[in-house]
């Protein structure tokens, strides 16, 4: 990177798989390392800090695999300051493509006194001494100075200062605690910029943690003082209440660009998928409020937001939820909505309803929704057909299903469907997965053809008898039409939401809408 584009671009250095792995519960295996990791790379973080290869063999295994196995991120692991760490963590990164040692000491009073029994002199000569000879192999050297936050600036310069001239090419300064104000947090990167000798000729890093809930403004004040990096996690998930979330300092600056001036190489459109990857992973939820990635995140149920919504988004949403990949629903029908969404949803069902109509719907509605948290599209026509009459039939109904599928083995499928006029046709396909030769079959009994543009599966409960939720898109010609099923089996599930969306584009003049209220979910490709 050029100078120039230093200046403009913030490095985004992913510490999912390590600092991250650390939340109690999040431990992950080599194979969901890879998987992870192989995410991270698509989502275009600069780099990614793969594990603490002494901390066990499995995570000297998990950090040497995806080492030998992705390309593009710089890798990087973490050490202490001593020799033995950094040799082992050279060993795990041999084979990266791009290489970064991470070695760290602690230097405020508290961790000196108490947990390293170490003077400043003897940090200082230590930290020195791990810095040159980590450089001895390592051409790209990170030194972070653990509890800088809570260290005497002064001292933490000097710390800087010596190291950098020992050759590290990043500082990172952590507020690993996650004590310090933002206010603080800006002082400090500011001093260091003014203090430090050679600051320009490195990167200067910080990793904030969120025992306060400010991990991300205070990586945001740092940024504004000229710190070109930013260590964080998706889903904002480590050491106890967390790292700074990557996708909110990303979309933070991506959104306010006109206010911080700087730019990452984030594909912002993978946060959404990448965070859901990681939630399954580690089994970690996401909670529904959490900025960016949250199922709430881009959805209104409120009335008065919902009118504002429908006459322009910019009036209740600063950023687009298909710019972080979030395809769920935004208007969610509930008791605060009102009838300017209730309109919008009724015609994008197909139906045509004058004002006394809507008006009686509305009460009706109102009265649901009373009982019920979310009033459903199906909720909602059953009390449209309720006053005026059912729709046309289904023309397709699922009788029976059959499939084989697994290793070995081409997967395939025999479906039997009952068209409305009395006909019973049974057919058999193979496909790319269980899914997709059931998608065949009824493909070929129906003789439709249509495009699979989109596909999610959801739990809808938990456990062993878990719910799992279809939702999809197909397309015919130039329109869409969507299907949802809910069953215990996700391949009926996944047969009957493709009816469903088939017999709409058989007998309905109007599709359904794209969007929708349900709650995001896992993409499985069909
Ligand atoms: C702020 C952070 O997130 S730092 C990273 C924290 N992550 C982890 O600790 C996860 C992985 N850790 C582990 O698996 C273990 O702690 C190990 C394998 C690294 C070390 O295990 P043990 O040797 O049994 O030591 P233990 O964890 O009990 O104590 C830490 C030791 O490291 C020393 N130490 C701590 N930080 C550093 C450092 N940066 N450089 C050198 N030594 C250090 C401590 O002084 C202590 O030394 P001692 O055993 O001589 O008293
Ligand atoms: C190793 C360092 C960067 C760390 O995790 C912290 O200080 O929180």
């Amino acid at each position: 990177m050029s100078t120039e584009s230093t200046k403009e671009r913030v490095i985004i250095f992913d510490t999912t798989l390590r600092d991250g792995e650390q939340s109690p519960g999040a431990s992950m295996n080599v194979a969901q390392k890879l998987q992870v990791a192989l995410a991270l790379r698509d989502l275009g973080v600069d780099i990614i800090e793969l594990g603490f290869p002494v901390a066990s063999q499995g995570d000297f295994e998990a950090v040497a695999t995806v080492a030998g196995r992705v390309e593009g991120p710089t890798l990087c692991a973490l050490a202490r300051a001593n020799r033995e760490d950094i040799d082992r963590t050279w060993e795990a990164l041999r084979a990266a493509e791009r290489r970064r040692l991470h070695v760290f000491l602690a230097t405020s009073p508290l961790h000196r006194e108490f947990k390293l029994k170490m003077s400043q002199e003897e940090v200082v000569r230590r930290a020195v001494e791990a810095v040159s000879y980590a450089r001895e192999r390592f051409e790209d050297v990170q030194f972070s100075a653990e509890d800088a936050g809570r260290t005497e600036p002064e001292f933490l310069a000097e710390v800087v200062e010596r190291v950098i001239e020992a050759g590290a090419t990043t500082v990172n300064i952590p507020d690993t605690v996650g004590y310090t104000m933002p206010a603080q947090f800006s002082s400090l990167i500011a001093y260091l910029r003014r203090h430090v000798r050679g600051i320009e000729r490195v990167v200067l890093s910080v990793h904030c943690h969120n025992d306060l809930g400010l991990a991300v403004a205070n990586s945001l004040a740092a940024v504004v003082e000229g710190a070109r990096q930013v260590e964080c996690t998706i889903n904002g998930i480590g050491e106890r209440a967390g790292n700074c979330a990557l996708e909110e300092v990303v979309m933070a600056l991506r959104t306010r660009h006109d206010f911080f001036g700087v730019r990452t190489a984030i594909r912002t459109e993978r946060l959404y998928p990448t965070s859901r990857l990681l939630s399954n992973v580690t089994g970690l939820q996401v909670q529904r409020n959490k900025a960016v990635v949250g199922q709430n995140a881009f959805a209104h149920e409120a009335g008065i937001h919902q009118h504002g919504v429908l006459m322009h988004r910019g009036t209740y949403e600063i950023m687009r939820a298909e710019d972080v990949g979030f395809t769920g629903n935004s208007l969610v029908l509930g008791k605060h909505s009102g009838r300017h969404v209730l309109r919008q949803r009724v015609k994008e069902l197909g139906y045509e309803l004058d004002g006394p109509q809507i008006d009686k719907l509305f009460e009706e509605f109102k009265r649901l929704a009373d009982h019920k948290k979310e009033v459903f599209d199906a909720d909602l026509e059953a009390l449209i057909q309720g006053f005026i009459g059912p729709r046309e039939q289904p023309a397709w109904k699922l009788e029976t299903l059959s499939c084989v599928s697994g290793v070995g083995t081409v997967p395939s499928a025999t479906v039997c469907l009952e068209h409305s006029d009395g006909r019973r046709v049974r057919d058999a396909a193979c496909g790319d997965g269980p899914v997709d030769a059931v998608f065949k079959a009824v493909e070929r009994i129906t003789g439709q053809q249509v495009r699979l543009c989109r596909y999610q599966v959801t739990s809808v409960t938990d456990g062993e008898d878990a719910q799992g939720h279809v939702d999809l898109e197909v397309e015919s010609g130039t329109r869409r039409f969507r299907g949802r099923a809910v069953s215990t089996d996700i391949i009926v599930a996944s047969a009957r939401a493709l009816l469903e969306a088939l017999n709409r584009a058989a007998n309905t003049t109007t599709p359904l809408p794209v969007s929708s209220h349900d709650v995001p979910s896992m993409e499985v490709s069909a």
